[in-house]
């Protein structure tokens, strides 16, 4: 009995000494979070959903060949929730091998984008975009932010925050072909930086607008022929300037609304075509124009020839070479051809206007 009486003393006084250890040790673990925090250490932990998609987008940052972009963009609403849902889908569903770097980005800043792809839509942004992405001092969003069209009302501090962080040196990026033909863009960009450099994919505005309808097509497969919609007047051959196929390819016109902000030396036009036929040629220009090292070269692409499209060669531990995935290089209709050569002339003087405005001569005529 006695040795009993004796046990539980002891055992009460084990258990008093106990506690008061888990409450030491909790004290320790709650002030060395403290101390973490305060320093800035906590970017690692779970944040709020609005954080998270910037996370996510410097995630997409690394991954090579995303489809984001237009079409999913285009679909999604302001709902940072949303944006979130799809680029997560984007993750989930690209073919693109998801072995590339992924770890959390937690160095250097954000800023604002130096260089931003406008223009324009089906031009080849994306390659363009995926091509420059293998440079280490650039550094881009993945998915098209729209923020001069569509979000601008959500302020520039929001914009800021969708970009990669970026070290000294590094030039931060985005692309969203439709800034090209959005009127209140370029007074925009302006008011953001006025250095701002601008860089335009063009390409042949008759293969644009049928490439345009090609992916208009492949989400509504009732759409109307090309020629139903190309003509405003079928007898007479009138083109139909408010169809949005057809007015994108005006590239005099928008270029116009630009250069009331910014002088030419800003621009840099990249030729579509010649972005398919001689990547590594027109990477050079586009690096030149950033003033960046010229680091990708001819050894970094290789035709695809089932794809019909360059590529990029697989990288060091990849087992993958790295093409756009399936909404780039669709096949297209086949249109009448009087249909295509009666839009044909009614783009020659617009593109001999481009080609003066620009000093560059497309060759699509
Ligand atoms: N390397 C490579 N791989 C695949 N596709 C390439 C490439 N280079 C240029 N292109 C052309 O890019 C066209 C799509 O242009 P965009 O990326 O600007 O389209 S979008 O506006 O973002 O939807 C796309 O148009 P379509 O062929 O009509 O699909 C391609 O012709």
């Amino acid at each position: 009995m006695g040795c009993s009486k004796w046990r539980a003393a002891f055992n009460f006084g084990h258990l008093k000494v106990q506690s008061k250890l888990s409450v030491f040790f909790t004290m320790i673990v709650l002030f060395t979070y403290l101390f973490y925090c305060l320093n800035g250490y906590c970017d690692s932990l779970p944040r709020p959903v609005y954080d998270q998609q910037t996370n996510l987008q410097n995630k997409l940052t690394l991954n090579y060949g995303q489809e984001a972009s237009q079409e999913q963009l285009g679909a999604y609403n302001a709902s940072p929730a949303s944006l979130v849902r799809d680029q997560l889908s984007d993750l989930l569903n690209s073919d693109v091998p998801s072995n590339n770097i992924s770890v959390a980005n937690n160095f250097g800043s954000k800023k604002f984008p130096q260089a931003i792809i406008i223009g324009v839509k089906k031009g080849g942004t994306r390659a363009l975009l995926e091509f420059l992405r293998i440079h280490p001092d650039v550094r881009a969003v993945g998915a098209e932010p729209h923020f001069f069209d569509r979000f601008y009302d959500k302020g520039l501090e929001w914009y800021r925050n969708l970009m990669p962080r970026t070290l000294e040196g590094q030039i931060t990026m985005e692309k969203t072909p439709s800034y090209f033909i959005t009127k209140e863009a370029p007074r925009r960009v302006f008011t953001m930086s006025r250095h701002t450099k601008l860089i335009v994919v063009v390409r042949d505005p008759v293969t644009r607008a049928v490439s345009d309808y090609t992916q208009t097509l492949s989400k509504s497969p009732t759409l109307p022929s090309f020629q139903n919609l190309v003509f405003r007047n079928a007898t007479t051959g009138l083109i139909d300037t408010s169809w949005s196929a057809v007015r994108i390819g005006i590239y005099a016109k928008h270029l116009e609304n630009w250069l009331r902000f910014f002088p030419l030396s800003r621009f840099l036009f990249v030729s579509g075509e010649r972005l398919v036929t001689d990547p590594a040629g027109e990477m050079g220009r586009v690096q030149d124009f950033l003033g960046l090292k010229r680091v990708v070269t001819d050894k970094h692409f290789y035709f695809n020839q089932t794809k019909g499209f360059p590529c990029l060669k697989k990288p060091e531990g990849s087992s993958r070479p790295r093409c756009l995935g399936k909404s780039k290089g669709r096949p297209h209709p086949q249109i009448p051809s009087e249909v295509l050569l009666r839009l044909r002339d009614f783009y020659r003087p617009f593109n001999l206007k481009f080609y003066q405005m620009t000093g560059q001569n497309f060759g699509w005529d």
